[in-house]
């Protein structure tokens, strides 16, 4: 059996694409909520309008969900941390798969270090690559990265979470996997800006340009393979989720962009993945100015105009 650990749009509809497959668990914290999914068949909350199949059982009972061997961690980053170390013990040998995007703010680790420093004794993977959760939850055809350091596990894996409308690729790169996920939240937010702020498309394709070449440097700087970064997890993520209206990080950079207060509420993972690539960083010496732009707008929007000259005035070079 699988389990879903996180009833959020994307736990949601990886469940619901599973469930087509076999039996799946969606544990969710809160009581309430769990009761709302098995009243309604559905997760109004977090992915209204599409039905839990049959074989998705909800339920607030972590023991339940965790009697599964493969568990999908479908949390936020900056929760994922602080999840397993009051759960870690549930984990031994269990197989764990983080479907988070994100670099920990606190630790500088990424999804698949979090879990071996939470959970030691459990078997990690990673699932990213490009995808909505709403277009997961009704089938719509999606092809996403399985990154797994053991290659046997990984096309185990492989096999096991492919539907016919959801294709998995795999690698063993888990590092290139993961900041290529992490790191294109950070770039969307500045696309969203440039475009909130009515900079042009012209000037977003710039942006995308050069923060895919900061996210080789930091990512290639930190055991990342080239490869990986232009595949699925990477550039194809990037381009996702910089060029649609139905990714958070996109919105909340053109909400910043055209000068309103950004809604807090949704998951927005580039904003504190941007601090934490910055810490990054400075600590491998490198210049990562397109980060370090979204920083500064997260910290100080009004600072739009000078901080695109600053970036348009940097020195000139080759590409
Ligand atoms: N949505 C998408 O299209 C995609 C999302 N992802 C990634 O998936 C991850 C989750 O995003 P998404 O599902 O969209 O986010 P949502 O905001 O929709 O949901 C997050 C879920 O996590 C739960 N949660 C938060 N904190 C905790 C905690 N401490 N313990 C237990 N549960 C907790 C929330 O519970 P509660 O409802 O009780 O608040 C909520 O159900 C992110 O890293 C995102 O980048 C990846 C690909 C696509
Ligand atoms: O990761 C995603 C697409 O692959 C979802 O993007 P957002 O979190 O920006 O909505």
């Amino acid at each position: 059996m699988i389990s879903v650990l996180g009833a959020g749009a994307f736990g949601t509809s990886l469940a619901i694409a599973l469930g087509a497959k076999g039996h799946v668990c969606l544990w969710a914290r809160d009581p309430e909520h769990v009761a709302e999914m098995i009243r309604a068949r559905e997760n109004t909350k977090r992915l209204p309008g599409v039905p839990l199949p049959a074989r998705v059982t909800p339920t607030a009972d972590l023991a339940e969900a965790t009697a599964a061997d493969v568990l999908l961690l479908a949390l936020p980053m900056q929760k994922l941390a602080a999840f397993l170390a009051g759960e870690g013990a549930r984990f031994d040998g269990k197989t764990l798969i983080a479907c988070c995007k994100g670099i920990d703010v606190s630790t500088l680790s990424g999804p698949l270090q979090v879990i071996a420093h939470g959970a030691p004794s459990a078997k990690a993977a990673l699932l990213t690559g490009p995808s909505f959760a709403a277009d997961i939850a009704v089938g719509l055809p999606t092809a996403l990265t399985l990154a797994c350091g053991d290659d046997a596990l990984g096309a185990a894996l492989q096999e096991k979470l492919s539907t016919p409308a959801l294709r998995l690729y795999r690698t063993t790169d888990t590092i290139g996997a993961e900041l290529g996920g992490a790191l294109k939240n950070v770039v969307a937010i500045g696309a969203g800006i440039v475009i909130g702020a009515g900079l042009g498309d012209s000037a977003r394709a710039a942006l995308i340009t050069r923060g895919f070449a900061e996210i080789q440097r930091l990512a290639q700087a930190l055991g990342g393979e080239a490869e990986t970064l232009v595949g699925l997890s990477g550039h194809g993520d990037l381009i996702l989720t910089c060029t649609s209206d139905k990714s958070r990080n996109f919105r909340f950079g053109c909400e910043i962009g055209s000068g309103q207060t950004p809604d807090s509420g949704p998951t927005v993972e580039g904003a504190a993945t941007a601090r934490a690539a910055l810490n990054l960083s400075r600590q491998h010496g490198l210049d990562l100015p397109v980060v370090a732009a979204v920083v500064t707008l997260l910290d100080r929007p009004e600072a739009l105009d000078e901080t695109v000259a600053a970036l348009l005035s940097r020195p000139l070079k080759s590409e």
